[in-house]
This record gives structure tokens, C-alpha cells and sequence, in this order.
């Protein structure tokens, strides 16, 4: 287990990670997730003791990492795939840390051949492709067979056959029982992977909590509902019974409508008393991706925009339409809809920068409420206002 007590860490003015506490238990994978920049490298640092902490502190089952006993036996990390001797081949750099931590020297050829790395491991590793040099760091990460073990980015520059090795990989690794901590920008790739999260923003704690729960606190419930292609009279008839009815309708990009706001029961309904035939009636829960992306919008420091293309547009082909907005796609400030205790609009734009310590300035003492790193409430949640399906409602990431 790791656990982390008020941690914090301080670069000059610039505070990198403020009053962090979570823990880290065996036998799941925790994703670390965060916007660029908001501390998990620096928190993974420290719990790896290369960095120490300006307050708090943080301990491997129960010791600092420096005082951890037979420590690279323990715990294993790939924080920096690039940070080996690239003279080196893959099998000598493995060699020379299995002999620095006491590790049989016939554990590196089983480990090459862990991450497929076996056919080149004579070859110097500053020739390796970025996904070799993720393998390789794994590959070093697993050498002491640790009951601990970090991921800063592990799937990085893989392809597609390697994301889904080291997924299985992560997933085998917490089903052995050991604790496995791995941070990610990769949303699908975390809904698949992570059964807990852990959530940063700025260096503050934003959530802890399962997948599951981080989803359906940070976004509603919606329905899929389909007309037929060939009528689209049909599809506006519903949309505006929908919307009279008290619904919100969004067009998916597939000619789908996303409805919030109705259970499935009252859709059907409607679609029945204004004569529109279905094609699909679905119950869904939002991505993680849409969660993530609603609960993390004010926490942000690098925020992309569209490019105006100022002086180069190109005009388009006489008869062609520009291509419909679609919910979440090419959008800047379109997160998943809010869940249904939050009230408000659906469809919020961004919030300003949040007020904190650091950064923006900071929130008056007597509003606790504007604190946006206020963890949501653990409670379950009462039961949304879609109705029970025969089907469990399905995650984004399981489409
Ligand atoms: N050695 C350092 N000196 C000064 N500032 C640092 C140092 N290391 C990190 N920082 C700053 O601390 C903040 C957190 O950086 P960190 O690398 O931990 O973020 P991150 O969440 O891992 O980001 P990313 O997702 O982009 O990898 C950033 O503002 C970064 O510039």
C-alpha cells in the first residue's frame, strides 16, 4: 500500500503539489489522472523518494521509500523510459540494475521476454523506437518482481497490440494482489484498465474514488434514441416533443439523438403520441472521458483553442455544407452533462480558473463552497431519473 499525509512540494514559488493525501491500496489498479502539469509526476517522485516533500510525507507499506527494506525488490517504476544509458544494449542495462539490487541475473532474460523485447537485447537501446524504450522501462520496472509498482505514462508511443499487453499486464498485476499505481492521459484506456482513480488538479486532491462512482458523480445518465435515416421529419417531431416535454436533446454524430432529463419509459411515450417510429432506445452512462473532462475543466493550465486560420481559409466546394457541430468534437468548452442533483445547465461552458492557493487568486475565506477541489460525496447516489432497463446502463468506454 501507499499512502500519502498532507503532501506537498514547493519548486521556488511555484507550488507543484499542495496538501495531498490519498492511499494506494494492493490488489486493484489506481489511475493517476490529472491535467498536464498539475503534479503526478511530482507525486510519483516522491513517493519514489527522488524528490523529497516541502510538507507531509509519504510512505511504501508503512516506510518512506528510503527506508524501505530490499526497496528495488519491492517496488518497481517506469517514470522515464528515456532516463537509461543508451550505450548500453537492453539486456546489459537490465544486467547492471539486477546487479545492483541482488536480482538473479537469469530474471533479465525472463523479463526481456515478458515485454518481447528478447530478439533485440544485444541491440544498444539508443536505437530503440519510443514503444521499445517503454518496454524496456517495464521490463526494469518488473525485475524485482515487486509487490509494488508505478507507471508514469506506460503506454506511451506502444502500439495497439502493446496497450493491450500492458492492460492486461496492470490488470493481472492487481489480480496477484499487489498494488499497482498508473498514471495516464488516455481516458478510454483508464476506463478499461482502473478499477480506482485518483484525480489531481493543480496538485490537489479533485477525487478518490472508483471508476464507476467518478462517472456517474461528474455526468448524467442519457438515452440513445434513433429515428429512421431516410425520415428526418422524425427525428425533429421527437425532438420537439423531447424538449417540450422538459428533456434536453443533443444530435450524436451517427444521427442519433442523446437525450437527459426524461426516463426511457416517457421518451417511448412520446415517440408513441406524436406517430415517430424508433429504431433505438438506449440507456448510457457518459464516458470517463466526459466525466473527467467536466470535473477537471476549471483545473486546466493549458487550454487548446481553434485555430481561426487567420488569412487561410479555404472556401469550400460550391454545394458543401460545413460539417454539423457534434456533442464533444471540435467544440472547446462541451463537457458530458452534469449529473441530476447539480442542477444548472446541461451543457456548461467552462468555468473560469479556479480560485486556490496558488495560481488564480485566492477564494475569500468565508466561501467554502467555491472550493472546486471539493471532493463530491462519496454517498451512492440517489438513483437517476432514467428508468430501470432490462440492460445495465453501458459506460462510453464499453462501446
Ligand atoms: N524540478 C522542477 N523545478 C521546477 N518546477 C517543476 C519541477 N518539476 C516539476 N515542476 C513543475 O511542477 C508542476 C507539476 O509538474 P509535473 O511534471 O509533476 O506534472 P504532471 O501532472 O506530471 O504533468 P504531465 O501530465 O504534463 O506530465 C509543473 O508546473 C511543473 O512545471
Amino acid at each position: 500500500m501507499i499512502e500519502a499525509v498532507g503532501l506537498t512540494k514547493r519548486y521556488g514559488d511555484k507550488t507543484a503539489v499542495y496538501n495531498l493525501s490519498f492511499q494506494v491500496r494492493p490488489g486493484a489498479v489506481t489511475g493517476f489522472l490529472g491535467p498536464n502539469g498539475s503534479g503526478k509526476s511530482t507525486t510519483m517522485r516522491m513517493i519514489l523518494g527522488l524528490d523529497n516533500p516541502t510538507a507531509g510525507h509519504v510512505t511504501i507499506c508503512g516506510h518512506p521509500y528510503d527506508k524501505l527494506p530490499n526497496a528495488p525488490r519491492q517496488v518497481g517504476a517506469l517514470l522515464d523510459a528515456k532516463a537509461v544509458h543508451g550505450g548500453r544494449s537492453a539486456r546489459n542495462h537490465l544486467l547492471s540494475l539486477a546487479q545492483l539490487s541482488g536480482i538473479p541475473a537469469r530474471r533479465v532474460d525472463e523479463v526481456l521476454g515478458v515485454v518481447g523485447l528478447h530478439e533485440v537485447a544485444g541491440r544498444r537501446s539508443k536505437g530503440f523506437s519510443l514503444g521499445m524504450g517503454q518496454r524496456l522501462g517495464i521490463a526494469a520496472a518488473l525485475l524485482g518482481d515487486p509487490q509494488v509498482l508505478l507507471f508514469d505514462e506506460p503506454v506511451n508511443g506502444l502500439d495497439p497490440e502493446g496497450i493491450l499487453w500492458v492492460r492486461n499486464l496492470m490488470k493481472a498485476l492487481a489480480a496477484e494482489g499487489r498494488t499497482v499505481f498508473v498514471s495516464s492521459h488516455l481516458m478510454s484506456e483508464m476506463a478499461l484498465t482502473a478499477d480506482h482513480l485518483i484525480v489531481i488538479g493543480r496538485g490537489q486532491l479533485m477525487a478518490d474514488m472508483s471508476v464507476r462512482d467518478f462517472i456517474s458523480h461528474n455526468s448524467a445518465d442519457f438515452a440513445r434514441v434513433r429515428t429512421p435515416d431516410s425520415e428526418p421529419q422524425q427525428r425533429e417531431k421527437l425532438s420537439a416533443a423531447i424538449t417540450e416535454a422538459g428533456g434536453h436533446v443533443l444530435p450524436e454524430q451517427d444521427g442519433a439523438l442523446r437525450v437527459t432529463g426524461l426516463p426511457l419509459p416517457r421518451i417511448s411515450d412520446l415517440a408513441h403520441d406524436h406517430d415517430v417510429r424508433l429504431w433505438e432506445l438506449s440507456p448510457h452512462q457518459a464516458s470517463l472521458e466526459e466525466a473527467y473532462m467536466r470535473m477537471t475543466q476549471g483545473a486546466v493550465d493549458y487550454r487548446s483553442t481553434v485555430d481561426q486560420k487567420e488569412g487561410l481559409q479555404q472556401q469550400l466546394p460550391p454545394g458543401t455544407q460545413p460539417p454539423m457541430p457534434v456533442p464533444g468534437q471540435g467544440q472547446p468548452g462541451w463537457y458530458a452533462p452534469p449529473p441530476p442533483q447539480q442542477g444548472g445547465q446541461p451543457f456548461a461552458p467552462p468555468q473560469a480558473a479556479p480560485a486556490g492557493p496558488y495560481g488564480a487568486p485566492p477564494a475569500p475565506a468565508a466561501a467554502p463552497a467555491a472550493n472546486p477541489y471539493a471532493q463530491p460525496p462519496q454517498a451512492p447516489q440517489s438513483a437517476p431519473q432514467s428508468a430501470p432497463s432490462a440492460e445495465p446502463t453501458k459506460s462510453e468506454d464499453a462501446r
